[in-house]
């Protein structure tokens, strides 16, 4: 019986299934990305919020992909549990890193890892937290948003670009972050953000730390999202007058430190591998 190797990892519970595929032959595009959603099913497939594909640089997938390697000799080809593209995953990263270590694939260090935001440099060890130079995280508009369907929660937040898009809304103390539904995709403006839009709630920044919840395009509420935490820490600094500083973001799924300097922006949290092994593909997808 044929399958497909994968690892399973998670960071802050916001979890992945690692696809190393150094050639890229596995065909993820086909049928509108049948085979991601296939094993990001949590009833019928693995189970994830997303697929961190392991991939070469110097190979076709990422020359498909538009994806310049340089110095980076991996490219994490991510992709959301519907199957969609992405260009950018904060905690997905440190999973990714995590493995290329835990693979003998690069030495505990810095290392640069492409993406479709473009290279980010990534400090990892076998075990410890990860750090990731996230680049810098752009303020845009204002906009809104609608929690919980018609009749709805309305919040007000501010567009961030973190490489992909977050509209991030620091909530006024009358809402109540717990209660809120964020199961349902959250109302947006489209003319705003045309791809679709991460959206994050949180708390004002109070002794330098938010709570944070987030509906993810793509995958829906998950416990975290490290792009999410960057975006939430820029708009909370931002709320407060400030442009720059370190911001605690606690999320439902476990604590990610956010830094946030006048060029760049950096994450730092956890990745842990918890299971590897050989995915049964179902014959229907014919892989
Ligand atoms: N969970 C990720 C973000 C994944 C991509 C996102 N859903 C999108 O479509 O932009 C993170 O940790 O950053």
């Amino acid at each position: 019986m044929g399958g497909v190797e994968f690892v399973k990892g998670h960071g802050t519970e916001n979890d992945f299934v690692v696809l190393p595929d150094p050639d890229g032959l596995i065909d993820l595009d086909g049928d509108d990305g049948r085979l991601v959603r296939a094993v990001c099913h949590r009833r019928r497939g693995i189970g994830a919020d997303g697929v961190l594909r392991v991939v070469r640089t110097d190979g076709p997938v990422a020359a498909a992909a538009g994806v310049a390697g340089g110095e980076a000799t991996w490219f994490m080809d991510y992709r959301n549990a519907d199957g969609s593209l992405a260009e950018m995953c904060g905690n997905g990263i440190r999973v990714f890193a995590r493995y290329l270590v835990e693979a003998g694939l690069v030495a505990p260090g810095a290392h640069p890892v492409a993406t479709r935001a473009g290279t980010r440099r990534v400090t990892v060890d076998h075990t410890g937290p990860v750090t990731v130079d996230m680049g810098p995280a752009e303020l845009g508009p204002y906009s809104t948003t609608v929690v919980g369907g018609a009749g709805g929660v309305e919040l007000d937040g501010v567009a961030v670009d973190v490489g992909n898009p977050h509209l991030a809304c620091v909530a006024p103390p009358s809402v109540a972050l717990d209660t809120l539904d964020l199961a349902r995709p959250p109302a947006y403006d489209a003319s705003l953000f045309p791809r679709g839009v991460n959206v994050e709630v949180l708390t004002p920044l109070v002794d330098g730390a938010v709570r944070l919840r987030v509906h993810e395009r793509g995958s829906g509420e998950t416990r975290s999202c490290g792009t999410g935490t960057v975006a939430g820490a820029v708009a909370a600094l931002h709320a407060a007058g400030r442009g720059t500083g370190t911001v605690t973001v606690d999320t439902p799924g476990g604590t990610l430190l956010v830094g946030v300097d006048a060029a760049s922006t950096t994450l730092t949290g956890p990745a842990e591998l918890v299971a590897r092994g050989t995915w049964g593909v179902p014959v229907a997808l014919g892989v």
